[in-house]
């Protein structure tokens, strides 16, 4: 069946949704159950992103500092691909909504949800895109690809099908994307069908898979909303520790308070930039 009251974004050619087209507040108040003050954890250590227990020191003085430039007013973009029903429109669902669907409706080309964060006290906001699985609508969704800063690749832990054709699903995202500055995630989903001994099978095959395609590797149901928040908090963390730290690249050592130095070792005098280390900075 066919979802019938889908709502359609209009997008410009980068996806980031026109102004005609939302009733979309990106300054909407966060919500209390928003707010992250810690680093949440990964799932499985054996494919995780990275392991550290808390935010890169770095981000965390630039947010007490104030110093994360245009970060708390952009919008990044997070593509959900994967084959068709096995549960990307539910999680997104179960985690914004919080509700759970048991009618299978098809998502026709895309869709997509606003989630807002704060993050170390600072606002972050989260473009869900919920794509099509089906074939026929792939060509679609596949131009809505372009511009993500992390792609979500669901499987489904009772199809292993599903988990074998990650691989191609991530393929056609790539195409759209740069490699090496997307965070990738795969995740199993309706883990709520295989009992413990089919579980713990299928997750050895999508740990290898995850090692081989660096993707940070997580098991959710969105039935019973196991691992939904903290898989999101996550992408929403990593995502905006990403941002920061790019962010921080980009404003290098032009910043006020560089101290500038008077180098005269060779008779000469110079004027030279040298940082001046904020106090809680390593
Ligand atoms: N038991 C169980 N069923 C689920 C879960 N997640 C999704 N489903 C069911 O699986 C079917 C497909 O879910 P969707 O979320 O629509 O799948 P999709 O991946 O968005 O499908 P496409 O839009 O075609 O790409 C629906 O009947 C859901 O109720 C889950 O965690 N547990």
């Amino acid at each position: 069946m066919l979802r019938s009251n889908h709502r359609l974004p209009i997008t410009n050619l980068a996806g980031a949704p026109r102004k005609a087209a939302g009733k979309m507040n990106i300054l909407a108040p966060v919500r209390r159950d928003r707010v992250l003050a810690e680093l949440p954890q990964c799932l499985r250590k054996e494919a995780a992103l990275h392991m550290h227990k808390d935010f890169h020191p770095r981000v965390t003085c630039a947010c007490q500092e104030h110093r994360t430039g245009t970060v708390g007013f952009k919008i990044s973009k997070v593509i959900v691909v994967g084959d068709l029903s096995v549960g990307k429109t539910c999680l997104i669902n179960r985690f914004c909504k919080d509700t759970f669907d048991k009618n299978y409706k098809a998502t026709i080309g895309v869709d997509f949800e606003m989630e807002r964060f704060e993050v170390l006290g600072i606002p972050f906001s989260l473009q869900l895109w919920d794509t099509a699985g089906q074939e026929r609508f792939k060509c679609i969704a596949s131009t809505y690809y372009r511009g993500a800063q992390a792609i979500i690749i669901v499987f489904n832990l009772n199809d292993v099908a599903s988990l074998e054709h990650t691989k191609q699903w991530l393929a056609d995202a790539l195409k759209e994307n740069d490699p090496s500055s997307v965070l990738l995630f795969l995740v199993g989903s309706k883990k709520d069908l295989s009992t413990p001994a089919q579980y713990a099978l299928m997750e050895k095959d999508a740990l290898k898979v995850a090692q081989e395609i660096k993707a940070e590797y997580w098991a959710v149901s969105s039935l019973t909303g196991e691992n939904v928040r903290e898989f999101f908090f996550r992408v929403a963390a990593l995502t905006f520790e990403a941002n920061v730290l790019a962010e921080l690249e980009k404003s290098g050592a032009r910043r006020i308070g560089d101290v500038v130095r008077i180098n005269s070792d060779d008779g000469n005098l110079y004027l030279t930039a040298s940082k001046k280390k904020p106090t809680c900075c390593p």
